[in-house]
């Protein structure tokens, strides 16, 4: 766990940026500092591998204050991502990798073997190893920052704006990518982001920060969007942002119940809904491939609170209703 104690930092001839923080990272989970520019996300950060010395106030981890210890075996266990992935130009993508573990006194045999398993692991091949980071994409270079950051094994990761460089499409990937590995690894991992969508889909819990250097709230993902603590953190999540946060996923995974009470024709595609005035529409219908938001908006206008679930030949396979979705989404945040 990473604690910040009552933390303050006051740059030299410059306004607070850091106002008495008090916040607990919790071990093996995914913490997001997010916010305005300016509002103290990376300093905070930077307070916890000591790159950053506070005013006052202790950083903690696992009930050890940094200041008062070494600091590079300090770094050694926190990992570090940073915006263009910060790799060493002049190296192979695989000797940017293996720095790590040979500076640890890992054979260079021993140390290029990792390498290559941790690239292999963020997904890119043994064939990117040879190549340097100008010849990779942004996205890749991203991947190689992330193997790097985890070539020391270190229980913790710091990770500031490291998705911010890459355009939407690749984001997405780089997100469902990290999200998988972090399942396999469980690393404490604290990251900045100004990007409040993509806290709310990485972050297990989510600090949002307002200007002067103040935790505004930290709360989990769905605490965020259901109770956001004042004004400034409902206008900074946005009115329709637990419905977007749906967008991201596909209702693959989505539980649905057998088919009951529904009107179908002779091919087994749905008429309507049965009411003491004839059939009701059902407003639509979804498939695997939709948005969890699209069939949260199918239930909420369905005259039954019910969506209908079709397969590729039209026919109703299977039916949810908010609840239904309700509990789905309780389920994969637990
Ligand atoms: N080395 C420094 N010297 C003086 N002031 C600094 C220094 N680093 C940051 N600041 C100031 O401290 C405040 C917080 O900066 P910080 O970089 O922590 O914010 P941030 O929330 O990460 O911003 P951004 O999202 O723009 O990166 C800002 O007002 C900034 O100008």
């Amino acid at each position: 766990m990473i604690t910040f104690e009552d933390v303050v930092k006051v740059y030299p001839g410059g306004a607070t940026a850091v106002d008495h923080l008090s916040l607990e990272l919790p071990t093996g989970k995914m913490t997001v500092l997010v916010g305005p520019s300016g509002c103290g996300k990376t300093t905070s950060l930077r307070m916890i591998n000591r790159m950053v010395t506070p005013t006052s106030g202790r950083v903690l981890i696992d009930g050890r204050d940094v200041a008062g210890q070494d600091e590079a075996l300090l770094r050694r266990g926190i990992g570090y991502v940073i915006q263009h992935a910060g790799l060493f130009p002049h190296r192979t993508v695989l000797d940017n990798v293996a720095t790590v573990p040979l500076l640890l006194g890992e054979t260079r045999r021993t140390a290029r073997a990792k390498a290559l398993e941790l690239l292999e692991r963020v997904g890119l091949s043994a064939g990117f190893a040879k190549r340097y980071p100008a010849q990779l994409s942004g996205g890749q270079q991203q991947r190689v920052g992330v193997a790097r950051a985890l070539a020391a094994d270190p229980p913790i990761m710091l990770m500031d704006e490291p998705f911010s460089a890459v355009d939407p499409v690749v984001r997405a990937q780089l997100h469902a990518e990290f999200l998988r590995l972090q399942q396999d690894l469980g690393k404490t991992i604290a990251m900045v982001t100004h990007d409040i969508d993509e806290a709310i889909k990485l972050g297990d819990h989510v600090a949002v920060f307002r200007a002067g250097g103040h935790l505004a709230q930290f709360a989990t993902p769905r605490d965020l969007l259901a109770h956001p603590a004042d004004d400034f953190v409902a206008d900074f999540v946005g009115r329709d942002r637990g419905l977007r946060s749906l967008s991201f996923d596909t209702a693959s995974d989505l539980p649905v119940k057998p088919v009951d009470g529904l009107e179908l024709d002779e091919a087994g595609r749905p008429l309507g809904w049965p009411g003491p005035d004839g059939l009701r529409e059902t407003g639509g219908v979804f498939t695997k491939e939709d948005s969890l938001r699209v069939v949260t908006d199918l239930a909420i206008r369905s005259p039954v609170g019910i969506a209908v679930r079709v397969g590729p030949d039209g026919a109703a396979d299977g039916l949810v209703s908010h609840h239904d979705i309700a509990d789905y989404l309780a389920s994969r945040r637990s």
